[in-house]
């Protein structure tokens, strides 16, 4: 039988899926945004998708764990329907993949030795104190690096990165505020402290992360009938927050209205 996922053929995708009651969405278990707890995939761009595909008649959302950086190449390769990780609406990223309307704006932090001993704010103060940065495969966060010229470790998933400052192996690790908050909020104990948030830059241009789901560049019917149902979310507060405030997020996240996906992918 021909599934969703392995026809090959986006044409009718939204009709397989429909048709099936199943969505299967990758995701990196990068919480608070999309990770399994007690075998259960929750977080909150799962939580928007429970939401939005079952208003479009697609009972159950299942997903696939991938590292960060195999979620582009496994969503062309057909492993799983959309990418459910919060992904940053990138210009190199558009080229490989269509991005649905933004879901949460977010900023960066990084994860250091508890006391914070470099004095680290922000990615310049981690090139100048020339600490070792640890950072995600895949992750804006390795751009944000190479953008000032900083070597950085990479690592496959946040719980690596955390455990390379934990041991010594990194001094520094950058990931969004939201996660490392999560994180570090999860592991009570564990000697590391997270920084103020701060908005990074690529080539001297600030850098508000714009996080959306990813779809595969030709599945255009499902691209537009999942933006129609966000916008009913994101254009509600209180829909949203009833959504993704239980994982943390706030109305601090909610998508500037005024930054579209085809701007971002140009780059703005
Ligand atoms: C949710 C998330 N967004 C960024 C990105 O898209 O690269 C990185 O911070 C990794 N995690």
């Amino acid at each position: 039988a021909c599934t969703s996922t392995d026809s090959g053929d986006d044409s009718n995708h939204l009709q397989e899926l429909k048709d099936k009651g199943v969505v299967t969405v990758g995701f990196a278990g990068e919480a608070p945004y999309s990770f399994e707890q007690d075998g259960n995939l929750t977080g909150a761009t799962v939580a928007l998708h429970r939401e939005i595909f079952g208003n479009l008649g697609i009972e159950t959302v299942e997903g696939v764990n991938a590292d960060f950086g195999s979620l582009i190449p496994g969503l062309q390769a057909n492993r799983f329907d959309v990418v459910s990780a919060g992904m940053s609406i990138l210009p190199q990223r558009c080229e490989q993949a269509a991005f649905g309307d933004p879901e949460f704006n977010y900023t960066t932090a990084l994860m250091v030795t508890q006391g914070n001993p470099k004095g680290l704010k922000d990615m310049q103060s981690v090139k100048d104190s020339g600490a070792r940065l640890a950072t995600m495969t895949g992750a804006v966060e390795s751009d944000y690096a190479e953008s000032l010229g900083i070597e950085s470790t990479q690592v496959a998933t946040p719980q690596d990165g955390m455990d390379a400052v934990m041991s010594g192996r990194a001094d520094v690790f950058a990931l969004t505020a939201i996660s490392l908050n999560w994180m570090k909020t999860n592991n009570p104990g564990a000697p590391v402290d997270v920084t103020e948030s701060f908005v990074a830059n690529i080539d001297g241009k600030p850098q508000v992360g714009a996080g959306a789901t990813v779809f595969r560049t030709d599945d255009k019917e499902l691209l537009e009938a999942y933006n129609t149902e966000l916008a009913k979310i994101t254009s509600d507060p209180q829909k949203y927050l009833d959504l993704v405030g239980e994982f943390g997020f706030t109305e601090e996240e909610l998508p500037d209205p005024n930054l579209t996906t085809a701007q971002l992918c140009e780059g703005v």
